[in-house]
């Protein structure tokens, strides 16, 4: 774990051994991943979940949504290692929900819940029934989802005023050019931008540098 310079407590290790061996288990029966090597499996999805932790975005979030978790990644590593971050694990994929159910039941990680819906379907049902307090969250994280400008319209409603959406991006992304558009209208933050350190065993990545990107949400919004 010194790629990110993280400290994990034996706790942590186990919990992320035995979601690895979870996944192994489990993927007999359904296809979680395509990824088959137990290095690969290290690097992309507890490694490449972890860089979520750069840039410290996440340090002062409470309420945090994995948006398209899948496996659940990055928000079971994520869960497991900042157990003090209540995790939300959404995917409209039943098949992948129940595996991530399990998961959390048995590594007993009572600090995450799970939603099988869309981000729209949740973003819907925040707004017609709002919980009290606010159950908007104050950080959405994701990977392999979509295009930024998808994003910023998926995770838009889902965030509280002020919250911030953390992708993980090639780091000369044409992408964030495209959402130019959307960034500017919906007065989003600038990108805050965190080189992340080469992975190089990431299938087709090879060569790719990859970035965190943050991107706030305005800490005003017109009134619901
Ligand atoms: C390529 S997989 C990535 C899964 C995981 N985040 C990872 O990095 O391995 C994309 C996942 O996002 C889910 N997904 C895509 N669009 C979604 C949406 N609008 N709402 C909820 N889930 C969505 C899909 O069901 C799928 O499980």
């Amino acid at each position: 774990m010194s790629r990110q310079g993280l400290s994990l407590t034996e706790a942590q290790l186990d919990g992320l051994v035995g979601y690895l061996e979870l996944l192994q288990q489990w993927q007999r029966h359904l296809n979680l991943t395509g990824l088959r090597d137990l290095e690969q499996l290290i690097d992309v999805l507890i490694l490449e979940s972890l860089d979520f932790l750069q840039g410290a975005f996440l340090s002062g979030a409470k309420r945090v949504l994995d948006l398209g978790t899948g496996a659940g990644v990055p928000g079971l590593p994520l869960a497991i290692c900042q157990p003090q971050l209540e995790m939300t694990l959404l995917d409209r994929s039943q098949k992948k929900m129940i595996f991530v159910r399990r998961v959390i039941s048995r590594l007993q990680l009572s600090h995450c819940r799970t939603e099988i819906d869309s981000a729209e379907g949740l973003s819907r049902r925040l707004q017609l029934a709002p919980p009290m307090p606010d159950g908007r969250f104050d950080a959405v994280v994701t990977r392999g989802v979509g295009t930024v400008s998808h994003l910023l319209s998926l995770a838009g409603p889902l965030l509280r005023p002020g919250g911030v959406l953390l992708l993980r991006k090639p780091r000369q992304t044409p992408e964030l050019e495209a959402a130019a558009p959307v960034l500017a209208s919906g007065g989003w933050a600038d990108v805050q931008t965190v080189c992340l350190q080469p992975m190089g065993q990431s299938p087709g990545h090879a060569g790719v540098s990859w970035a965190l990107l943050a991107i706030v949400k305005p800490a005003t919004e017109p009134s619901r």
